[in-house]
């Protein structure tokens, strides 16, 4: 194992947690310094840190809410002005809220060692990183690495069922679940309590018609999500939860009572939207309060099947106060009440759900009160909520604010067709798919530009070039993105030079210079009719499989990204500025052959995880798009063969048209010209070769590619 990155936390197993973001910045410091043992170690450390925290404010936020004068000042905005009139209101409320703070504050120092809670505190992003179980996507390549195959598996497995459309991970599922060393039960999940599997045989045994061994374990289920929803409800008055809230307008202007009081709102509204929170289970996640919904309708049919029927009234009755219109629970109410005779105005809804409905209710009625007045806002995530509940004045705004639809604005225009129709007749070209087809606003597939005859040749310039790199101690270059590959680049000058000192065939190397001309013109006739495009960079790309070296890759052959701004994943935003090429306006990809294993286009969404089109490469076939964020792509590992592919961008900018398609052309021209002039003087055998431009090709030629450090994570 390399050497590790010099500075790592210090991990003492059983002193107070460290912070989580310090633990996670060494634990990602190791990782890419290949230190996969203390990676391992820290990533682990900064999720069980994080765990505490959690933990700790559940704890906390139960005993103070216990404590007389520390719960949370529930009630408080309900009625304030009219009854007591503020004089009398503000100093309750910040008594209050002072009290509260003062014991959460010693409680997380008791359970976190000083500093408490405030010590572990994280910024946003990484909240999301957590969110998303980043962490173990982290862990399973430096699992991976270890040879810890079980746990890679659960790792990967972890992060795949919170992001199950992110395609690396997809790959390595499959990878994972081909490993015959990895046992079937390693694929579990490591975040999610075990409350799912719970679900999982309570409803198996149901089918058996086992109600009774289903009904402990539905038990525990239903006391799972009520739990999961406590501790996102417990997470929301962390001292970090709101930050950005006040840039927002709300509650920042004022006085001491709008801040207070916009503190308290937005705590009970981070708490009502927990009832949203995902609750993921492998191939499946939605909210946890519909989990929570089914697991009481299972359980009243259980309780109902053993001849409980009381516990089957207390179940059905906890649906209907949910949905009391709910036709399948009254339906089911009525027989319950037959079965068991005598009526019983004793039985009522579980008492669990009593209080978690009621407290839900308390706090939307403050929340509709502080909308009413203070001006604040609220999406209520129920629907179960009870009309009567929300004030009259809002619900007319409420349902003028449903109808009207957030994406109303007009699709792009199109563009003006007759140009670049005009110009694929020409070159007798086909468009095969157009934006619309392809999922987004500026992309298209091409087909037709090029014979078969000419990918042959260009194939053959490509193959010549790369044999006389191999001459001269060139060979064996790993591709950039990834070890699995091997990675030939050509471009047009140094093509125009190799055929010049007769390496490679002068007919592929004008090939080159004209093909990347046509793929403009049609560019820019099919993209910007109005404005021309420039040439910015023409390169001849292969990228082949290393023999057996396929069975445990991980990697795509190109990770996604955008050809002219830094793409954040984590936002969506794309920074075009540098490293990025961002004079680049349009890429286009002007494929060779199709005999390889792998290695098609695809293009996602800025989170660089969904996937919104693919495309399949072959000859003559010419994928055009526009550089920008609005077209992150990347290519699938290419698992055997070698695909070659002509990668040109377009710029607007003529200060940045390619100097070396100039060159090249000049380099073809002057030796036709001074093959004539041989021709017809036969006087000057050896012509001077224009040195000062090899040299600057050959530095061109060996700087190496940028290397994305974002993308390689
Ligand atoms: O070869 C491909 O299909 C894509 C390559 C690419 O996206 C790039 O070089 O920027
Ligand atoms: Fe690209």
């Amino acid at each position: 194992e390399p050497p590790e990155p010099p500075g790592l936390a210090q991990l003492s197993p059983g002193s107070p947690p460290q912070a989580p973001d310090l633990l996670y910045a060494d634990g990602l410091r190791a990782y890419s310094a290949g230190a996969w043992a203390p990676a391992v170690a820290l990533l682990r450390e900064a999720l069980r840190s994080r765990a505490a925290l959690g933990r700790a404010r559940q704890e906390c936020g139960a005993s103070c809410a216990a404590e007389p004068g520390a719960a949370l000042p529930s009630q408080l905005l309900g009625a304030p002005h009219p009854v007591s009139g503020p004089g009398v209101w503000e100093p309750l409320l910040l008594r209050a809220t002072l009290r509260r703070a003062e014991c959460l504050t010693q409680c997380a120092a008791r359970r976190l060692g000083p500093g408490g809670a405030a010590r572990l505190r994280v910024g946003s992003a990484l909240r999301d990183a957590f969110r998303r179980r980043e962490p173990y996507n982290y862990l399973q390549r430096a699992y991976y690495q270890l040879k810890k195959l079980d746990l890679a598996a659960s790792a990967a497995h972890t992060f795949f069922v919170a992001n199950p459309t992110h395609l690396q991970m997809r790959e390595d599922m499959a990878k994972y679940r081909r490993m015959s060393a990895i046992r079937p039960q390693s694929f579990r999940d490591l975040v999610t309590p075990l409350y799912w599997a719970a679900y999982d045989t309570g409803l198996e045994l149901l089918e058996q018609r086992e109600a009774a061994l289903a009904l402990p374990q539905l038990e525990e289920a239903l006391q799972g999500s009520l739990a999961h929803m406590e501790s996102c409800r417990a997470a929301c008055e962390g001292p970090e939860e709101h930050q950005g809230a006040e840039e927002e307008g709300e509650g920042s202007q004022g006085g001491l009572y709008e801040a207070i009081a916009g503190h308290w709102i937005r705590v009970l509204q981070c708490r009502q939207h927990c009832v949203a929170d995902t609750a993921t289970r492998p191939g499946r996640s939605f909210p946890v309060q519909d989990f929570l919904l089914s697991q009481l309708r299972r359980l009243h049919e259980a309780y109902a099947q053993v001849g409980n029927m009381s516990q089957a009234m207390e179940n059905v009755l906890s649906v209907l106060l949910f949905y009391p219109e709910d036709e399948a629970a009254k339906k089911a109410l009525n027989q319950y009440q037959t079965q068991l005779g005598e009526p019983r105005p004793d039985l009522g809804p579980r008492e669990d759900i009593q209080r978690f409905i009621l407290r839900s209710l308390g706090e939307k009625r403050q929340l509709y009160y502080a909308m009413e007045h203070l001006g604040t806002r609220f999406k209520d995530p129920d629907s179960w909520t009870p009309e009567a509940l929300i004030p009259k004045a809002l619900r007319e705004r409420l349902r003028e604010d449903q109808e009207k639809k957030p994406w109303d604005h007009q699709p792009p225009q199109q563009k003006p067709l007759a140009h670049w129709k005009d110009a694929l007749l020409m070159e007798g070209v086909t468009l095969t798919q157009d934006a619309q087809q392809l999922n987004g606003s500026e992309r298209a597939v091409l087909d037709g530009l090029l014979t078969s005859t000419e990918c042959g040749v260009l194939l053959q310039l490509a193959k010549d070039a790369a044999e006389a790199g191999a001459r001269s101690g060139y060979r064996g270059r790993r591709s950039p993105h990834s070890p699995h590959e091997r990675f030939e680049g050509l471009t047009v000058l140094k093509a125009a030079q190799l055929a010049r000192a007769g390496t490679v065939g002068k007919p592929g190397a004008k090939l080159l210079l004209e093909v990347s001309e046509r793929v403009r013109t049609l560019t820019q006739a099919y993209f910007s009719p109005e404005r021309p495009l420039h040439l910015s960079f023409t390169h001849l790309v292969c990228r082949s499989a290393i023999e057996g070296e396929q069975e445990q890759r991980m990697d795509l052959s190109h990770p996604v990204h955008a050809d002219n701004c830094v793409l954040d994943p984590d936002t969506g935003e794309c920074w075009r500025e540098p490293p990025a090429y961002t004079y680049r306006d349009y890429s286009g990809l002007l494929y060779l052959n199709d005999d390889f294993k792998g290695g098609d286009l695809f293009f996602t969404q800025p989170n660089a995880l969904t996937v919104t089109a693919q495309v399949r490469p072959r000859c003559g076939r010419l994928v055009a798009f526009s550089s920008g964020g609005e077209n992150p792509h990347g290519v699938w590992a290419v698992t055997r063969g070698r695909r070659c592919a002509l990668a040109l961008w377009h710029t607007w900018a003529p200060e940045h048209s390619e100097q070396e398609w100039t060159e090249a052309k000049e380099l073809l021209q002057e030796e036709e010209e001074e093959e004539e002039e041989e021709d017809i003087l036969s006087r000057d055998p050896s012509p001077e070769p224009p040195s000062h431009k090899l040299q600057r090709v050959q530095e061109k030629a060996g700087k190496p590619r940028r290397v994305r450090v974002r993308e390689e994570l």
